[in-house]
């Protein structure tokens, strides 16, 4: 189904297509790859700006995985209408620069919050001080996933921000120095905007680069953190339907 009776400005799915369970990319072409690698009879329902969005199932979860595209005001959007749209539990699955030598290619973050250096956020907000903060029991079934499978991962903060390349070497030892693990674009939003309509957000991501090099992870390795990643975050999506059913 693809842009049929849209219900919402930019993620165009028709009422009842997208699943109570959603995972977040910022890549659309991850978004792809996901539904067509781990999702059994994924359908699109939507393409609108290349905010792809597809749902299926995953061991027998209804799962959809949905673009954000780059950045907080995109994802922002998004979120907002997927939960208009019938999401409860939304794990975004992305990639992040490393703030420390303790993060090594292609390891895995499961972020507990997000240093909120963004101007969506400021905004929702209105300038009032706030921490964005992943749900708790995303967090644990995520870590509990992640070791049943034995995937390397770290848990701690991430910094959200708009200007991927005002991030330095300084400014990232900076902020490692106050826990910050690394450096994406969207944790922040997901993880507010979740909050103000009370449904359950986390944050997953890859370590793609350390910060201020750039040079990225060569892509095999990465592709490879990635999957890694996103079986963590549908076993993630699995236990918590088993505890809600
Ligand atoms: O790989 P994704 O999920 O897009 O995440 C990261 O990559 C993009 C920047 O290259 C930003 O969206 C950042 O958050
Ligand atoms: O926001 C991001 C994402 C990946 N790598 C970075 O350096 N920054």
């Amino acid at each position: 189904m693809t842009d049929a009776a849209p219900t919402q400005i930019h993620v165009r799915a028709a009422p009842g297509a997208v699943a109570p369970y959603v995972l977040l990319p910022g890549d659309p072409n991850r978004a792809h790859h996901i539904a067509q690698t781990y999702l059994e009879g994924a359908s699109e329902y939507t393409r609108h700006r290349q905010l792809l969005g597809y749902t299926g199932t995953y061991r027998g979860v209804p799962v959809s995985v949905q673009a954000t595209g780059m950045g907080c005001p995109s994802a922002a959007i998004v979120t907002e209408e997927l939960i208009r749209l019938g999401a409860r539990t939304l794990i975004r699955v992305g990639t992040l620069g490393g703030a420390t030598p303790r993060l090594q290619a292609a390891d895995l973050v499961i972020a507990q919050a997000a240093v909120p250096n963004d101007g969506t956020t400021r905004q929702l907000l209105q300038g009032a001080p706030y921490a964005p903060t992943a749900s708790f029991e995303v967090v644990e079934a995520a870590v509990q996933a992640a070791r049943e499978a034995g995937v390397t991962h770290h848990v701690g903060l991430v910094m959200t921000e708009d200007a991927f390349y005002a991030s330095t070497p300084e400014h990232a030892r900076r902020w490692a120095g106050y826990g910050v693990l690394g450096f994406e674009m969207e944790a922040s939003a997901i993880f507010l905007v979740a909050a103000m309509h009370g449904v359950r957000a986390g944050c997953l991501a890859t370590v793609s680069n350390d910060i201020g090099d750039p040079q990225l992870v060569p892509e095999a390795v990465l592709a490879e953190g990635v999957d890694r990643m996103v079986r963590v975050a549908l076993e993630a999506l699995v236990r918590l339907h088993a505890a809600e059913a």
